[in-house]
């Protein structure tokens, strides 16, 4: 049987963190040709010496990719694509993907958000996409080096609900067989909106704040703050008919206890390193956007996104003085 090809694109936080287990796995078994997709500096590293994940869970902590390419346009007859890029980069991704996948092709984003599935579906209209999310604190510490630290990463997966019987036991197979934690859902979406209500709350109040997934948990403010934009989402959830688990918000603050108290969020990240895009329209804005399409007041979420705008554009001032 032809082996099947997989490509990841994207060697940041997630995509260096699942893409390594997935490409150390198949080093062993040769059961899957993988395609790393990565540009710039990044591409040159990983060419060079291997993606570098330092990992409390890896000895070896390089893994050299069959292929590296620099552009999707290069891929060629994928069965499997995990999209592990920013927000900011998805419509572009998803274009050139349009022009590069056959109908087989399979989409796996590892991405926050809960508006990524119909994003790419907007674009990409017949193929499967297996809506998704990850936990997981993992960053670039330079290019091609991925820094991951605390509990073993998560990725939860579930069927595409427009292409429910598509064969993708293999993926599953594929996921467990690398080491990946993962659970995988007829339907995921609950669980997408479940990560959404701690990345949303956490993500800016950390950013805010420049503060920790800790400090967030046990300073009376900053609890407090991210207490208000999870009841704000609530109300949209709820109108929206989102099957979330009972008591969401003390569940949220039980998780991110789980996490190292240090952990800093990507969106503290990017903000407060002054890079020149965040996610912060992906997790503040789509909840002004649901609001106002559902006739929701969120004011606690426009006040910290107004303050965070303000923010970057003081930050941004910094810099070009
Ligand atoms: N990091 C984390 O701890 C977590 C992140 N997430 C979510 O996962 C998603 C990915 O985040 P993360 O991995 O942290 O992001 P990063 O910025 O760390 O990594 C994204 C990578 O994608 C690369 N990229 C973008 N477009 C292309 C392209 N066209 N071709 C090749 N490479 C491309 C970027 O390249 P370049 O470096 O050149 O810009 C970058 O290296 C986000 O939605 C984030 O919110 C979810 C859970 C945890
Ligand atoms: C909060 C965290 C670290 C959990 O995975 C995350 O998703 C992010 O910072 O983007």
């Amino acid at each position: 049987m032809e082996k099947k090809n997989i490509a990841i694109i994207g060697l940041g936080g997630v995509g260096g963190y699942f893409g390594f287990k997935i490409n150390q796995f198949n080093d062993k078994q040769n059961q899957f040709d993988i395609t790393f997709v990565a540009r710039g500096q990044t591409y040159d590293v990983v060419r060079e010496n291997g993606l570098t994940l330092l990992s409390p869970e890896h000895q070896d902590s390089i893994t050299k990719p069959g292929q590296i390419v620099q552009t999707i346009s290069e891929i060629s007859t994928p069965d499997l694509i995990l999209i592990c890029v920013k927000e900011y980069d998805l419509e572009h991704v998803c274009l050139n993907l349009k022009k590069t996948i056959s109908p087989k092709t399979i989409l796996l984003p590892l991405m926050n958000g809960v508006d990524i599935y119909d994003r790419i579906r907007k674009i990409i209209r017949e193929n499967t996409i297996l809506p998704a999310c990850v936990y997981v604190a993992s960053h670039i510490k330079q290019k091609g080096v991925v820094e991951h630290k605390g509990k073993a990463g998560k990725l939860i997966f579930g069927k595409d609900p427009a292409n429910l019987t598509e064969d993708i036991d293999w993926i599953v197979q594929l996921i467990k067989d690398s080491g990946i934690d993962s659970d995988f859902k007829e339907n995921s979406f609950a669980d997408i909106w479940t990560k959404f209500f701690f990345v949303a709350s956490f993500g800016l109040v950390t950013a805010k704040y420049n503060s920790s997934i800790g400090t967030v948990c046990n300073d009376t403010i900053q609890k407090q703050e991210a207490t208000q934009i999870m009841l704000e989402l609530k109300m949209i959830a709820d109108k929206k008919q989102i099957d979330l688990p009972y008591n969401i918000i003390g569940k949220t603050f039980e998780k991110a206890s789980t996490f190292p108290p240090e952990t800093p969020t990507s969106l503290q990240l990017d903000i407060n390193l002054k890079k020149q895009n965040s996610e912060l329209t992906l997790f503040a804005g789509s909840i002004i956007q649901y609001a106002n399409e559902l006739g929701i007041a969120t004011p606690f979420t426009e006040k910290i996104y107004q303050e965070l705008k303000q923010k970057i554009q003081e930050l941004s001032t910094q810099i070009s003085l």
